[in-house]
């Protein structure tokens, strides 16, 4: 089934789920626990999916996921208690998308971290309703004028968000200028964890890693990687699964098209000069997946590179 949706959607009504159009902070602020960042908060749209497979908020700002819950298990993202919804700023949590370039710009430094398109609204396109329940959302970006003054590389981007027990996550990045662009990206997704101390991460032992937090030097990650401390990891060419290992679950990360990962969590030191960490630091992970640094891409005029991601846990 397909259903014709534009972002002035109010509510879409499917077989056993429901999406809905509301506010950010109405979505979280009724559920508990997010009151710390209502104050002021300009706010923006999200869509409230709920489905016999999952429940899941995804922001029309960047396109990003804020919640995903797959029925009878617990929450998967972790949304900081301190995100600001407010629009064109960063939103702490969730699944943001670095694009078209992951990080600091490694060619203009003084470019915006992480892109231009997780502080922008994507625009919603097809809905699809398959017939065992599984929901496939359609999202577009595409750079603007005004975006072309900063970076002159013409892009757009299609994401389509498949909500069933797990989540799958497809994104199709395409050249649309006239000159090979330069294109790194992640999907840089924070994981609810018991503690961040308690949990380690496989999938990435054995590897190379630039470290962040020691001007990128090369290290070698020995052993399974646990936390006690700032840690800012690049892993290239990796791809396959990781495993975030955790008191009470295991979380798997597959993917294809998307070779880089990193991994990050400020430790307390620099959470607390986070103004949307603080404390709130010990409750996740960030294990992200695509194509960065050593793994960055040159598209050639006209082309298109594609990365497939799913999260699933036990
Ligand atoms: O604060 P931002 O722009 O969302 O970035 C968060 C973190 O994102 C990670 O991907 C980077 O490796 C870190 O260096 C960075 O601090």
């Amino acid at each position: 089934m397909s259903a014709d949706t534009k972002a002035s959607l109010d509510v879409l009504e499917l077989r056993n789920a429901h999406i809905h159009l509301r506010s950010a902070s109405s979505v979280f602020n009724k559920q508990g626990g997010f009151s710390e960042s209502g104050e002021g908060a300009a706010d923006f749209p999200v869509l409230e999916c709920v489905t016999e497979h999952c429940y899941a908020v995804i922001a029309l700002q960047g396109a990003q996921l804020l919640s995903f819950r797959p029925t009878g298990k617990s929450e998967v993202l972790w949304l900081s208690p301190l995100a600001k919804f407010s629009l064109g700023d960063a939103v702490r949590g969730g699944i943001p998308i670095c694009l078209p370039w992951f990080g600091v710009n490694r060619h203009q430094a003084d470019l915006p971290k992480h892109g231009i398109a997780r502080t922008q609204l994507w625009t919603l396109g097809d809905v699809q309703q398959a017939d065992d329940g599984i929901i496939r959302l359609c999202f577009t970006f595409r750079s603007s004028d005004n975006d072309l003054a900063l970076y002159p590389y013409p892009v757009s981007a299609e994401l389509t968000v498949e909500l069933g027990e797990e989540l799958g996550m497809s994104l199709q990045v395409a050249n649309e200028g006239d000159e090979p662009m330069p294109l790194s990206f992640a999907l840089h997704s924070y994981f609810s964890v018991s503690d961040v101390q308690q949990v380690s991460i496989a999938g990435i032992d054995g590897r190379d890693y630039l470290d962040n937090c020691q001007d990128l030097s090369r290290c070698v990650q020995s052993e399974p990687l646990t936390f006690n401390g700032e840690i800012d990891r690049v892993y290239e060419a990796v791809g396959g699964r990781q495993v975030i290992h955790d008191d009470e679950r295991d979380v798997y990360i597959d993917g294809e098209g998307c070779d880089t990962v990193v991994v990050w969590n400020p430790g307390a030191v620099l959470a607390g000069k986070m103004a949307d960490v603080g404390p709130h630091y010990q409750r996740y992970v960030c294990v992200e997946r695509g194509m960065a640094f050593g793994d960055e891409l040159m598209l050639a005029a006209g082309s298109e590179a594609t990365a497939n991601m799913r999260l699933s846990t036990d």
